[in-house]
């Protein structure tokens, strides 16, 4: 449905130069929930925008359901773009006319008679659940009901794809959830192709298929869903994850406060996850009954992200180093990843350091 090729977007403020995008490549298929996601300034509403030629490219090719968009005489991009619908941050919706006129606005150039107008109009706000709002004004609306109301208009045209810029980071996160649960449902019953850029891995969590990893202009890493979580190349994809699954803020936690971790010479701290299959064994209680390596589990977290499982835990795992480094093997085999975060040794050896 979308593809990006080599796409480079430089601007001159002043004597500068700024590359907001570099040599970024990616393909959305029909049907996907893609998210883009990174930190401020890494490029991310830049790029989006070319989807749509809101930005022209410096370098590279956009191509939308097999059209070359660059290639287009402006009548020709004018209706190519209607079928990219867009949602922003702010929702952008005209403050001074009602939820039915913002809806019923991007249809004033359409070949629809006012009857279907309306009918379309009304259609779309129950979708998006705002039929008892019509005559109301956006500043009567909540920032959850603005955006639906935003969705509504970026749909009267029936786009096959729609654009988010951001469309959550405003909201608090149950209206979050509620937004995500509508996207979703649009994609499923519409087969509505979706592109959303963020700063939150849980967004891309609830609801994306496929994600990129954006830093400094360039997409560091990219992927369906279930690899990019279960096994994470680059060191900002980990840290995007990281704050979704909060563990890293619990490691944090028993780092910061090693009494509530008493490790003792053979006792080693670890990060244990596993994916897909894995959860169906039980591996914590073969590694007491087969290794005889008891196991407290400190956390523990089972996300299903595409009707796949992906766990993590935090454990501590007691037992002769024998025994452990069997254990250790045990799990390797099952395709359970561990990381020793700590051991008893190494604890115990920095306490009788000399400060
Ligand atoms: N019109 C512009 N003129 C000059 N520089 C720009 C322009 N638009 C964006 N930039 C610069 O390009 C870089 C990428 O900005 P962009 O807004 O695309 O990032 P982002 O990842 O979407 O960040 P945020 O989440 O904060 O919006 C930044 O350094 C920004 O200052």
């Amino acid at each position: 449905m979308i593809t990006l090729s080599n796409i480079q977007v430089t601007f001159e403020t002043g004597s500068q130069l700024v590359t907001a995008v570099q040599d970024v490549s990616l393909h959305v298929d029909a049907g996907d929930v893609y998210g883009i996601v990174g930190y401020s300034g890494a490029g991310k509403s830049t790029l989006v925008r070319v989807i749509n030629l809101l930005q022209r490219p410096t370098a590279g090719s956009v191509e939308v359901n097999g059209q070359d968009l660059l290639a287009l005489q402006p009548k020709e991009l004018r209706s190519a773009r209607k079928k990219i619908g867009m949602i922003f941050q702010h929702f952008n919706l005209m403050n001074s006319r009602t939820i039915y006129d913002n809806v019923d606005y991007p249809l004033k150039s359409s070949k629809l008679s006012k009857s279907e107008r309306d009918q379309k109009v009304k259609q779309l706000l129950e979708l998006v659940g705002l039929s008892d709002k019509l005559n109301a004004y956006p500043s009567q609306l909540s920032g959850g009901q603005k955006q639906r109301v935003a969705i509504a208009r970026a749909l009267a045209n029936d786009p096959e794809i729609l654009l988010c810029d951001e469309a959550t980071s405003a909201l608090d996160p149950k209206t979050t959830l509620s937004i995500l649960e509508l996207l979703k449902k649009l994609n499923q019953t519409l087969g509505l192709t979706i592109v959303i850029i963020t700063h939150e891995m849980q967004v891309v969590k609830e609801i994306c298929n496929k994600v990129a990893v954006m830093e400094a202009g360039r997409i560091v890493e990219q992927g369906d869903i279930v690899s990019i979580f279960s096994r994470p190349q680059n060191t900002l994809t980990r840290d995007f994850i990281n704050t979704a699954t909060h563990i890293d803020q619990t490691l944090e936690k028993l780092t910061l406060h090693p009494s509530l971790v008493h490790l003792k010479d053979n006792d080693m701290l670890c990060k244990i996850s596993y994916i897909g299959d894995s959860t169906s064994e039980p591996v914590i209680s073969e590694l007491t009954a087969r290794y005889r390596v008891k196991t407290n589990i400190l956390f523990a977290n089972v996300e299903i992200l595409q009707q796949t499982p992906i766990g993590n835990l935090i454990v501590v795992m007691s037992g002769s180093a024998s025994d452990l480094k069997e254990a250790l093997h045990y799990l390797q085999a099952a395709q359970v990843n561990v990381e020793i975060i700590d051991s008893g040794l190494l604890q115990n050896s920095k306490v009788g350091d000399p400060a």
